[in-house]
């Protein structure tokens, strides 16, 4: 059982945002008295929230908090649940990602998503690099060639595959799976990456190299993670939203909520009472 809260070493420069009134040039999503219901089952209760733009925000809270409804959220992933209903808005560059008119496949390019386990394609390294772009048409080996290049780059993953792009990439570790898979989603250049639970299936070595590449990340995408483990979010986030039974219970800079947070629930949850 975790008793102190975890230790926070990112730097203070999400301090100077105030996270309930960003500029628009601040601010990459505006989440807007959401309410997610599985059939007769309310799952999200109000959830507002304006998420900083190439920052890395982390939701925690206990199992079943919502956390993870609330990121699939983003990028309409529950539409494609059985009795989902969703009541609110989502803004991205001011526009509700749930108006009619979206094209979801569109929001989906713009919006990428990685999951708790590994997902590469029964494909080769740079065949799973190139999938989105043969996708959009794109058969110029030469552009091709360079996105699978800049991609695993951007991944921290190329000095260790490029010399066998053409392998399959089931012959990749868990770790090299899982960038492997983030390097898929950047080679379509997303303005949004969510994480679900990227690291839980990694073994140690694994998760502390992707977390410094999420640390990289930031400096071009904006990220949101979902994670189960406190001194991740606290490692690799620079805001951190407290989650508890389906309602947003305190957001605020990561320093902040782990070091003196505001409300009692998130205070008993940091300090290991419950979840
Ligand atoms: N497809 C679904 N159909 C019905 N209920 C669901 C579905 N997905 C999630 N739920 C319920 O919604 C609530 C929130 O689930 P969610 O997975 O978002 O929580 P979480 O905080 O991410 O949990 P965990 O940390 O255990 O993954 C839970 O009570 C869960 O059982």
């Amino acid at each position: 059982m975790i008793t102190v809260a975890p230790h926070v070493t990112q730097s203070a420069s999400s301090l100077k945002l105030d996270l309930e009134n960003l500029t628009p040039e601040q601010m990459a999503l505006q989440i807007k008295n959401l309410d997610l219901f599985y059939g007769d089952k309310q799952a999200l209760n109000k959830v507002s929230m304006m998420i900083p733009k190439g920052q890395v925000t982390a939701f925690i809270g206990p199992s079943g908090c919502g956390k993870s409804t609330l990121l699939r959220c983003i990028n309409r992933m529950n539409d494609l649940v059985d009795n989902c209903r969703i009541e609110g808005e989502i803004l991205l560059h001011g526009e509700n990602i749930y108006d009619k008119r979206v094209d979801v496949a569109a929001l989906r390019r713009n919006v990428g998503m990685v999951f708790q386990r590994p997902n590469p394609f029964p494909k080769s390294i740079y065949e799973n690099v190139v999938y989105g772009l043969r996708l959009q048409g794109i058969k110029e080996k030469r552009q091709l060639d360079e996105v699978v290049e800049k991609s695993l780059r951007g991944a921290a993953i190329w000095d260790e595959v490029k010399d066998r792009l053409h392998d399959s990439a089931f012959g990749l570790s868990g770790g090299q799976q899982q960038r492997l898979v983030i390097a898929r989603s950047i080679a379509i250049e997303p303005e949004v990456l969510l994480l679900d639970e990227p690291t839980s299936a990694l073994d140690p070595i694994s998760t502390l190299v992707i977390e410094e590449l999420i640390n990289d990340l930031k400096d071009k995408y904006t990220v949101v993670i979902v994670t189960h483990n406190m001194q991740q979010a606290a490692r690799v986030s620079d805001q951190t939203a407290f989650m508890y039974m389906g309602e947003l219970i305190e957001y605020s800079d990561t320093n902040t909520l782990f070091t003196t947070p505001k409300k009692k629930k998130t205070e008993d949850y940091i300090t290991g009472r419950y979840g």
